[in-house]
C-alpha cells in the first residue's frame, strides 16, 4: 500500500453503455479532475460542455482499424500500471513522458447482446472488447494506486468516498478491482461460450461459465445455506425464471426458483396453440399435469391428480392466464405461478392473494433448443447438453399384440413427456390428457410403479367425491383405462406388472433390456398395448 492515499487527478473514461457517464464526468471535472476519453464517449462529453482530451492526444497516435486500436498503448498502459512509490517505476515515466492515470471508467462493447440479437458471425467477432479489458485488467492489478469503475451503479460511490475523503478508499479500490476481474472473467466466458457454440464443441479444454448477479437470496436449500441467483450464460436467453418479470408477491427463494424453473420447463413441452396445459410442482417435481381447452380446464384436471400435494405447490400455464384460470388458482395456498402473461382481469383476481408471486416470463422456452445443464460435484462439474429429446406419435414403435388405440397413444405420448420432468425412477399414470398418479425419485422402478397406482387410486377416489368422474365407482377405485409411462427400460416383468395391476391398459417405455422379450410376453399376457420409444429421459 502507498504511504499516502492516491488523489484522482486524471481519469480515463471510454464506456460504451454510456448510462450515467455525463453526470458522473460532470461530477468528476467539478473535483478538478482531468477527463480523457475515446471516440464516442469524447464527443457526448464535449456535447455536454466538458473539457476532454482526446485519448490520441496522450498516445500521440490516432485511433485506427475501426477502434481496434485506440487505447493499447504504453502511455495508456504505464499510466496505469506504474506504481508511483517504485524509483525505477517513476524514472520510467518520467523518462517516457507517461502520466499516471488514476482513475479508469470502462464498461466493454456489448459481446453478449449482440450475440443474444442473433448477429453474424463477424459482428459478433467486431463486438469482442480488446483495449477495454486489458485497461481494466491492468488498473485493477494497480488497485493500489488506480481506482477502476466497470459498472455505472459504482460511480455515485466512487463520487462520495472522492467528496468525503478526498480520494477512494483502499478498500472499496480493491473491492472495485475484484469486480473489475470479475468482470472481464465473466466477458471472456461470454466469448469462449460462444466460440465453443460455432464450434460445437461440447468438451473443450477450459471451460468458463458465467452469470450477473440477480438477487441475493435469503438463505439456499435450507436456512444454514448461503444463496444467490445468477442469470445469464445462456444466449439467446431461455425466457423462464431467470428473464421473468415478478408482478407481486414476496421476494423468490432458493427452492421457489428451482421449482419454478422445473414447472415452467415442464409446461414448455405442450404447444399452447395444441392445448392449455398446467403443471402443479412440489420440490421439483410434479404432482399434477394437464391439458385442456381452457386454462382453467387443465387446472382442475392437474389439481384432481394429488389435490392434497399441490397445497402450496408452484403452478406453471403455457397460456396467458385468464381470469377463470386465475380464480381457481388461488382458491388454495400457492408459492409461486407463471405464466408467458396474464389478462388483466387475472392480475386482479391473483393481486387479491398478495403473498402469491406471479412471475410473466414473456414467452415459453423451446423444449428443443440446445443449451448445456450444469451440476457441480465434489471439486468439480459436470457438463452435458440439456435433454431437448421429445418423443412424438411417429417416434415410437409398437412392440405388443395390440396396439394402443388413438386415446391411448395420445396419452401415451403426454405421460412420457411429463415422465421426462420427474426424478428417476420415474412411472407416471395418465388418462385424457391428465396425470392420474406420479410415482418420482425411488431406488426401485417397482416402486416408482406402487406410489403411482396409490397416488392414482386416490386421485380416483376425489374425483368421484367431488362428481367429476362420470363413470360407476369400481370396486379396486382406480381410473379406468389409464396409461403408463417409464422413464426408463424395465429391466424385468416386475415393474410392468405393477402397472397392469394398477389397471393400465398400455405402456410407453423406452425398450432396450436384455430382457425386452420377457417384458414383451408380460405385456401381451395382460392384454397391454406397449411402445418403445427408443429414448431415455432419467432426471436426477
Ligand atoms: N481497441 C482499443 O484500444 C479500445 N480501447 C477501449 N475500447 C473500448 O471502446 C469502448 C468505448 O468506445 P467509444 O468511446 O468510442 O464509444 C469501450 O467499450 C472500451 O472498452 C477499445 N475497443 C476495443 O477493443
Amino acid at each position: 500500500m502507498p504511504d499516502t492515499e492516491p488523489v484522482i487527478r486524471r481519469a480515463l473514461i471510454s464506456v460504451s453503455d454510456k448510462t450515467g457517464v455525463v453526470d458522473f464526468a460532470c461530477e468528476l471535472a467539478g473535483l478538478r479532475v482531468e477527463l480523457i476519453s475515446t471516440g464516442g464517449t469524447a464527443s457526448l462529453l464535449r456535447e455536454e460542455n466538458l473539457i476532454v482530451h482526446d485519448i490520441s492526444e496522450v498516445t500521440g497516435f490516432p485511433e485506427i482499424m475501426d477502434g481496434r486500436v485506440k487505447t493499447l498503448h504504453p502511455k495508456v498502459h504505464g499510466g496505469l500500471l506504474g506504481t508511483r512509490d517504485n524509483p525505477q517505476h517513476a524514472q520510467a515515466m518520467d523518462q517516457h513522458d507517461i502520466a499516471p492515470i488514476d482513475l479508469l471508467v470502462v464498461n466493454l462493447y456489448p459481446f453478449a447482446q449482440t450475440v443474444a440479437q442473433g448477429a453474424d458471425f463477424a459482428t459478433c467477432i467486431e463486438n469482442i472488447d480488446i483495449g477495454g479489458p486489458a485497461m481494466i485488467r491492468a488498473a485493477a492489478k494497480n488497485h493500489a494506486h488506480v481506482t477502476v469503475v466497470v459498472d455505472p451503479a459504482d460511480y455515485p460511490l466512487v463520487l462520495d468516498e472522492m467528496r468525503q475523503h478526498g480520494h477512494v478508499r483502499a478498500g472499496t479500490r480493491r473491492a472495485l478491482a475484484a469486480k473489475a476481474y470479475a468482470r472481464t472473467a465473466a466477458y471472456d466466458a461470454a466469448v469462449s461460450t460462444w466460440f465453443a457454440d460455432q464450434l460445437g464443441e461440447t468438451a473443450p479444454k477450459w471451460r468458463s461459465f458465467s452469470g450477473e448477479l440477480k438477487q441475493t437470496l435469503r438463505y439456499g436449500e435450507n436456512a444454514h445455506q448461503k444463496a444467490a441467483f445468477y442469470v445469464g450464460g445462456t444466449s439467446p436467453a431461455r425466457p423462464g425464471v431467470a428473464t421473468a418479470r415478478q408482478v407481486q408477491g414476496k421476494e423468490l427463494s432458493y427452492n421457489n426458483i428451482n421449482d419454478t424453473d422445473a414447472a415452467y420447463e415442464l409446461v414448455a413441452e405442450f404447444d399452447p396453440s395444441a392445448s392449455a396445459a398446467v403443471a402443479i410442482i412440489k420440490h421439483a417435481n410434479p404432482c399434477g399435469v394437464a391439458l385442456g381447452d381452457t386454462l382453467a380446464e387443465a387446472y382442475d384436471k392437474a389439481l384432481m391428480s394429488d389435490r392434497v400435494s399441490a397445497f402450496g405447490g408452484i403452478i406453471a400455464a403455457n397460456r396467458t392466464l385468464d381470469a377463470e384460470a386465475a380464480a381457481k388458482m388461488i382458491e388454495i395456498f400457492t408459492e409461486v405461478i407463471i405464466a408467458p402473461d396474464a389478462d388483466p382481469e387475472a392480475l386482479d383476481i391473483i393481486a387479491q392473494k398478495k403473498n402469491v408471486r406471479l412471475l410473466l416470463a414473456g414467452g415459453l422456452p423451446d423444449p428443443s433448443a440446445q443449451g448445456l445443464h450444469l451440476r457441480s460435484v465434489a471439486g468439480g462439474l459436470l457438463v452435458q447438453t440439456r435433454d431437448n429429446g421429445r418423443i412424438g406419435r411417429d417416434d415410437v414403435r409398437v412392440v405388443t399384440r395390440r396396439a394402443p388405440t388413438e386415446r391411448e397413444l395420445d396419452d401415451l405420448i403426454f405421460a412420457f413427456r411429463v415422465c421426462k420432468h420427474v426424478k428417476s425412477n420415474a412411472i407416471v399414470y395418465a388418462r385424457d390428457g391428465a396425470t392420474v398418479g406420479i410415482g418420482a425419485g425411488q431406488m426401485s422402478r417397482v416402486d416408482s410403479a406402487r406410489i403411482a397406482a396409490h397416488k392414482a387410486e386416490e386421485s380416483a377416489r376425489a374425483k368421484r367425491e367431488s362428481g367429476l368422474d362420470d363413470e360407476k365407482p369400481k370396486p379396486a377405485e382406480m381410473p379406468q383405462g389409464m396409461v403408463a409411462a417409464s422413464d426408463a427400460f424395465f429391466p424385468f416383468p416386475d415393474g410392468l406388472l405393477e402397472t397392469a395391476k394398477a389397471g393400465a391398459t398400455a405402456v410407453i417405455q423406452p425398450g432396450g433390456a436384455q430382457r425386452d422379450d420377457e417384458v414383451i410376453a408380460a405385456a401381451d399376457e395382460h392384454d397391454l398395448a406397449m411402445v418403445f420409444t427408443g429414448m431415455r429421459h432419467f432426471r436426477h
